[in-house]
């Protein structure tokens, strides 16, 4: 069926609500607790207004940028990793890498695809995509070796480590649907290691919070970065940095980016917003290092706020699951294209030519609160 007009990523994500069970559709949407980070991170960008210039010839806009190591970007958004995207659709992380290439956009892979980082290496080399694993770090070292091991033979680019997540943030909908992977799917990473294998079925409150305390080790802390710092060469970046001080531990560790993240409002509840966090970790990074950030970005006005700040990029997450839903690679394609069309659009009404021209200007938006 030829899904209705889709103008918004809004749009996506109620046209994808059809095509998802409740377990999945839940899994996808939540975030933890009251999910007031959830909220905050989306309505938070309205309290940042922009200052557009006039008669500035906006025929011809460049919105490419320098992503990492002078590896260009057509434009600034990338997809962030989520985790089990076969529950969205069959094909599942092929889709979304076809997705990627198809759009000039990266993929940041995660540990928990339904789809082994091999298989998505491979179709990414024949798409052409670029992309990137996220690394959740196991109490069983070796595992986690492994899987850095696996990831560069398999043609990654980068390594993206996940530091928002030392436990589980509790999802209550989880919880109440006892969520655990369909029996149908793989934790396809770990096929081959029973320990690391996920509880199928539903079992206990959440299978999924079982898995998290038995395997993943919460006392993850700067010394495990310099760890994994000496079993790869490939470019390190953070990922749910919130704070200046913490941006100066981590480049202190020697990190190559920053992905300011609060996991979509996944893991603590009620923190600032990411895009409040931005500035901060800005102020505190100083152009040493790249530093993107995702959370509730869901127009191309979204964009040129954070860009404007200052952002080298966005990550989007969800967006990405309801483009998979709504019609597979793409939707995937769809959603990213909506996203750079908006971006477009905007810097055209706002009378900006390139992502250099808006970060040369420190008035190009105004918090509401400095009016
Ligand atoms: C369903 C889902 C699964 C996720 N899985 C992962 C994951 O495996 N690893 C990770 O680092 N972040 C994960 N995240 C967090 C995202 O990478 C990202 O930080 C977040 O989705 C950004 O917010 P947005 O959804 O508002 O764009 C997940 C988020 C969602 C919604
Ligand atoms: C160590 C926590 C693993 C969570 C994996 C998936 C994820 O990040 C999410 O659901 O959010």
């Amino acid at each position: 069926m030829t899904p209705p007009a889709l103008l918004t990523l809004d749009d996506y994500r109620k046209f994808s609500e059809k095509n998802l069970v409740k377990l999945a559709r839940d899994y996808y949407e939540s975030g933890a607790e009251q999910e007031e980070s959830l909220r905050r991170n989306i309505s938070a960008f309205n309290n940042l207004l922009i200052r557009p210039r006039c008669l500035r010839s906006v025929e011809n806009i460049d919105t490419s940028i320098d992503w990492l190591n002078g590896k260009k970007s057509v434009f600034p958004v990338g997809i962030a990793p989520t985790a089990f995207q076969k529950m969205a659709t069959l094909d599942g992380e092929l889709s979304t890498v076809r997705g990627a290439a198809a759009s000039n956009s990266i993929m940041i892979c995660s540990s928990w695809s339904t789809t082994s980082v091999e298989d998505i290496g491979k179709e990414a080399k024949i798409v052409g995509a670029t992309i990137w694993f996220q690394l959740y770090v196991y109490k069983d070292r070796a595992i986690t070796e492994s899987l850095i091991h696996r990831a560069e033979a398999a043609g990654v680019e980068a390594l993206v480590l996940t530091v928002d997540t030392p436990v589980l943030g509790r999802r209550l909908k989880d919880t109440y649907n006892k969520f655990s992977l369909p029996k149908h799917l793989k934790f396809a990473n770990f096929e081959s290691n029973t320990q690391a294998e996920m509880p199928k079925g539903h079992v206990g409150e959440s299978g999924f919070m079982q898995y998290v305390s038995s395997q993943i080790d919460p006392s993850l802390d700067w010394n495990t970065l310099k760890w994994i710092r000496t079993k790869t060469n490939l470019p390190v970046i953070v990922k749910g940095v919130m704070r200046g001080d913490d941006a100066l531990l981590a480049l202190e560790a020697g990190v190559d980016g920053i992905i300011v993240s609060n996991h979509g409002g996944r893991q603590m509840d009620c923190t600032v917003a990411t895009i409040e966090s931005l500035p901060e970790v800005l102020r505190a990074v100083d152009n040493r290092i790249p530093v993107w950030m995702d959370g509730g970005v869901r127009n191309g006005r979204d964009i040129l706020k954070a860009v404007a700040l200052g952002a080298r990029g966005v990550f989007v997450g969800r967006p990405v699951l309801w483009g998979l839903a709504t019609s597979g690679s793409a939707g995937v394609s769809a959603v990213l294209g909506l996203l750079q069309s908006e971006f477009y659009h905007a810097l055209q009404l706002s009378g900006f030519r390139s992502i250099k021209e808006l970060q040369n200007d420190k008035h190009a938006i105004v918090h509401c609160s400095k009016l």
